[in-house]
């Protein structure tokens, strides 16, 4: 798979914005929002225009925060093996719409939907909650859904 992009907005109260995915990879998770990487961008021109196409909410990218940088894995399908850069966005313009893609919902940090997301995202996100910047790779077992193998490192600059 291409490379990804994932943003987590996140409000003055610490609610995080999530979208429950209506379609495609990852269809009913809750998760942040993002997409892969198209011809002719970098990563930050992918998360603006995922977000906005996903919620409607209109990024710059220098309020664009690098929290993550992950490389999943799937032991069984590696053609959905992919990077992903992890953003939160503390800053936008607009306000938040239901799209084709994604349901969204503001989330307290302590009661993510953890249950109804991606089973790593329980390891990493509260390492990023606790303001810790991650790098790591993620590998998913022969289900493409239960966790394998983590390694996930604590880093001062992604
Ligand atoms: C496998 O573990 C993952 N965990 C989390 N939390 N998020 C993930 C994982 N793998 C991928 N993602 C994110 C990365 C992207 O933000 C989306 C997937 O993007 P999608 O495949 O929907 O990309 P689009 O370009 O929007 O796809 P279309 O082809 O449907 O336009 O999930």
């Amino acid at each position: 798979m291409r490379p990804t992009t994932l943003c987590f907005p996140v409000r003055p109260d610490g609610k995080l914005l999530l979208g429950r995915k209506k379609r495609g990879f990852g269809v009913s998770k809750w998760n942040g929002f993002g997409g892969k990487i198209e011809a002719g961008e970098n990563f930050l021109q992918c998360a603006v225009r995922e977000l906005r196409e996903e919620t409607g909410l209109i990024a710059k990218e220098e309020d664009l925060e690098l929290v993550g940088f992950l490389d999943f894995h799937f032991s069984a399908s590696s053609e959905l093996d992919h990077i992903g850069f992890v953003y939160f966005l503390r800053q936008w313009q607009g306000t938040v719409q239901e799209t084709e893609e994604m349901e969204p919902q503001w989330f307290d940090p302590a009661a993510l939907p953890y249950d109804e997301m991606w089973k790593g995202d329980r390891t990493w996100i509260p390492m990023l909650l606790k303001k810790e910047k991650v790098k790591g790779i993620i590998t998913f077992a022969e289900d493409n859904e239960n966790l394998q193998h983590l390694e996930l490192y604590r880093i001062d600059n992604v």
